[in-house]
């Protein structure tokens, strides 16, 4: 990979991250970097720390040591709000969406998530406020055609089916304009054509030059979608490399089935 083209430079760090719940070390001296445009995975066992460390870095949680920098600037520790700003949007490993709302007013809470919530109210019937609800609404009639959903854009968002609902929250997510997207097991619970569709859609996401942190358990998945892989258990970094590295190292192999062992 050429650094010419910006492969290689790092946009999020992650510096000796530590976050420990009562006596369990959820996350422990974890240090990595994920490049720019990269498809970066994050595997590891159940309760290897993979969710903790999507909420610190989306600052829902705060780190007990160590550092998160994005492009540079130190983000940890700061309100999730803020880190929004800075340019990472995520989705979780539950879908969350409002019952009563429609698939374009979801989509549209992604946009006015990027004002804080505070711009929009003062701007209020002005001139300004027009334009940028027009330029809003313009950009999530692009969101939904990108992701599919146009069609379905008045249709109640908690009520389609549970690959197109997945689909609604990574359009929220692309509101925000992310420049690094975080997903929490975006496939978990999809069938067969679901996941092959939205594999194809995060690589149309990364093509558009937005960086992708995906937590997964899909081997297939990650083998196929990620150049640079994390494995993280007990919540520390095992080892790290790209997918034909990862596959078949011992110590990959040790830990998934060492933990399938013990829950067998
Ligand atoms: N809020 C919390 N309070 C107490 N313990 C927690 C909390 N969040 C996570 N943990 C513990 O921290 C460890 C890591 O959990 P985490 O959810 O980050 O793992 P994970 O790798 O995402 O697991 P899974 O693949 O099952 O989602 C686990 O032992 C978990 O029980």
């Amino acid at each position: 990979m050429s650094s010419e083209k910006g492969y290689d430079t790092a946009i999020l760090t992650v510096e000796r991250l530590s976050k420990a719940f009562g006596g369990v070390k959820a996350v422990n001296d974890l240090s990595f970097s994920v490049t720019q445009n990269a498809i970066h995975a994050i595997i590891g066992p159940n309760g290897a720390g993979k969710s903790t460390l999507f909420n610190l870095i989306t600052g829902v949680i705060a780190p007990n040591e160590g550092k998160i920098k994005l492009f540079n600037h130190d983000i940890t520790s700061l309100r999730p709000d803020k880190i929004a700003q800075y340019g990472v949007s995520r989705t979780f490993q539950n879908i969350r969406l409002f019952p009563d709302m429609t698939v374009f007013e979801t989509v549209l809470i992604g946009t006015y998530l990027l004002t804080g919530g505070k711009l929009l109210p003062a701007l209020f019937r002005s001139n300004e406020f027009r334009k940028r609800e027009r330029q809003a609404k313009d950009r999530i009639k692009e969101i939904l055609q990108f992701v599919g959903l146009w069609d379905m854009r008045n249709e109640y968002a908690a009520k389609l089916s549970y690959g197109n609902q997945r689909r609604v929250e990574i359009a929220r997510a692309l509101a925000t304009n992310p420049r690094l997207l975080l997903l929490d097991e975006p496939t978990a619970g999809m069938n067969q054509k679901e996941t092959k569709e939205l594999m194809q859609l995060f690589s149309q996401v990364n093509q558009q030059g937005i960086t992708i942190l995906i937590i997964a358990h899909d081997m297939h998945l990650v083998n196929t979608l990620s150049n640079q892989i994390t494995v993280i258990n007990f919540g520390e970094k095992l080892v790290e490399g790209p997918p034909e590295v990862i596959q078949n190292h011992p110590a990959v192999v040790e830990a998934y089935m060492g933990r399938a062992e013990a829950n067998a």
